[in-house]
């Protein structure tokens, strides 16, 4: 029987890919039982394009610079229309690929409703590593902000999700969540090594989830149209 496959967005370093990477080698528990199919990074210089060829895995570049090339930053409305083309054309590569399942590990792109609507009618589900619990920081530098936060007292926990990609950004299911305490003794930099050590545990359990999310529909869907059939 053919495994699922997975597609990875990123966007820099890949130690979360890395860690998919190990975790569908066996190299790394709890194993994934799926295929990662393609690497897309929105960056040239990703280091995750390197652990992505070193493991013999298909990669694309997929750069919003060069969709921007030649456009003043001034010109927003010309921005705008070569962002949307962007995802549009994101879109494409991806329904050309048809994977089963879609990992944001370290995406650093907001995805718009040109990407994210072909992509759901496909029934094609997309999850995203988080550096923040749900509803706490959105967006860019979560991880910072929380630590600030800590240091002004304002909050105890941090932690980081796993979570359904939606339109509104970092607002979609939670899949995972794993909270981390915030001391004011302890660095930026210790607490950052915690994130980023929980989060390759929690990228992993929640393809994991995701995965075992399609094969529970998969189950359901013959049924249904047995059922039809039987009418
Ligand atoms: N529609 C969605 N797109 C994305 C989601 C999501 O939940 N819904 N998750 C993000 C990942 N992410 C946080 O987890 C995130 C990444 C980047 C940004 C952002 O503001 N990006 C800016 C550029 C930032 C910069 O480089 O200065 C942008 O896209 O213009 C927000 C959240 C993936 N996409
Ligand atoms: N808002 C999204 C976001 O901040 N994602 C963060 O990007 C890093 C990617 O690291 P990696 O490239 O080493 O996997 C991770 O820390 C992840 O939480």
């Amino acid at each position: 029987m053919s495994k699922f496959q997975i597609l990875i967005l990123i966007s820099g370093s890949g130690s979360n890919l890395q860690a998919l990477i190990d975790s569908v080698a066996g190299k790394r528990s709890p194993q994934i039982s799926a295929e990662i199919c393609t690497v897309i990074s929105s960056s040239p210089t990703a280091y995750g394009l390197t652990r992505a060829k070193t493991a013999n895995i298909p990669t694309q570049v997929h750069d919003l610079q060069e969709y921007y090339n030649g456009i003043p930053k001034e010109d927003k409305d010309l921005r705008k229309q070569a962002r949307k083309k962007f995802n549009v054309d994101l879109g494409k590569i991806v329904l050309e690929i048809k994977p089963d399942l879609i990992v944001c590990a370290g995406w650093m792109l907001i995805l718009s409703p040109s990407f994210l609507n072909p992509v759901s009618e496909a029934g094609i589900p997309i999850i995203n590593l988080h550096p923040a619990l749900p509803g706490q920081f959105d967006g860019i530098r979560a991880i910072e902000r929380a630590w600030e936060a800590g240091q002004r007292g304002e909050i105890t926990k941090g932690g980081l999700m796993i979570h359904r990609v939606i339109k509104e950004v970092d607002r979609g299911k939670p899949l995972v969540v794993k909270e981390l305490e915030l001391t004011k003794e302890e660095t930026l930099e210790d607490y950052e090594k915690r994130v980023h050590e929980n989060e390759h545990i929690a990228i992993i359990e929640g393809t994991i989830l995701a995965l075992e999310e399609l094969e529970e529909k998969k189950v359901e869907l013959p049924e249904i149209e047995s059922l039809k059939l039987s009418e």
